[in-house]
């Protein structure tokens, strides 16, 4: 397989660790594509943003590079390969008989990551997570921001060259969202992680994307990835969204 590289904002390339080309998708009995053509590259390091409407396709597309969808064209390449791929959902999908250290470990469990487990590491897995004081505690007795914490640290564990997050903070209160935003910010960095994250909420967008890739949007479902440039505001991208119109000529894909 090749290895591609994409521009970057500092002038510089870097790998894409995921290329998306013409993928489309219809579910059965739907006259509509959740799925219309769409492309799109992921570059090793960064944090992608989705943002889009409800319905607009972003958990299709979340799924489909996951593997976990079908697609009737198109095609989903990662590097150096798919099985590394990670994803964490809305709902922490936690096993509830076993502690934080347990669940975080489960990866180890299974003779595919075997080569790349390292048990060891999971104690300074739990370190950098913020969860070492709870590594042994049921995680039934978590709250729901500790446990979604604890998912993305199950995700982490196998130490996957691609992270896919669907709209993982969004059953959580206002302020245990944003102490989640501020913790994956910190991880993402220190990690260097490759994050595609799909959401609602502007604000985190705003406040996680390197780039923001905006599907749907004003000129109807049209399935468009502008990055977003340092320094776009929340309100910038709302009026974008509200307004239609062209693409801020800064906003250079
Ligand atoms: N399993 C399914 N079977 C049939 N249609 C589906 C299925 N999953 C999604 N769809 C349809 O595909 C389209 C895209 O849905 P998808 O969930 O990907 O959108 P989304 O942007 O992630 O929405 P939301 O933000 O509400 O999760 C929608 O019209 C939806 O109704």
């Amino acid at each position: 397989m090749s290895t591609h590289t994409e521009p970057t904002r500092s002038g510089g390339t870097a790998s894409a660790a995921l290329r998306v080309t013409e993928v489309s998708k219809t579910y059965p009995g739907s006259s509509t594509p959740a799925l219309d053509n769409v492309s799109m590259t992921l570059r090793a390091g960064e944090l992608l943003a989705v943002l889009g409407p409800s319905g607009s396709g972003k958990s299709t597309l979340l799924r489909a590079i996951a593997g976990l969808e079908s697609l009737d064209s198109g095609s989903v390449e990662a590097q150096p390969a798919h099985d590394r791929v990670a994803v964490v959902f809305q709902s922490p999908g936690l096993f509830p008989w076993l502690s934080v250290r347990e669940n975080v470990a489960l990866g180890g469990r299974y003779k595919r990551n075997r080569d790349r487990f390292d048990h060891d590491a999971v104690e300074d897995l739990l370190g950098v997570l913020g969860l070492a004081g709870l590594a042994d505690v049921p995680v039934t007795e978590l709250s729901g921001g500790q446990a979604q914490r604890v998912a993305v640290g199950r995700a982490l564990a196998v130490r996957p060259d691609v992270v896919l997050l669907d709209e993982p903070f969004s059953a959580l209160d206002p302020a245990t969202r944003e102490d989640l935003q501020v913790w994956l910010r910190n991880v993402a960095r220190e990690l260097n992680l490759t994050i595609f994250l799909v959401t609602h909420d502007v604000a985190e967008a705003v406040a996680l994307g390197d780039r923001i890739g905006f599907f749907g949007g004003p000129q109807g479902f049209s399935r468009e990835w502008v990055p977003a440039r340092d320094g776009t505001t929340v309100e910038e991208i709302v009026a974008y969204y509200r307004n239609g119109g062209d693409v801020p000529g800064s906003w250079v894909i």
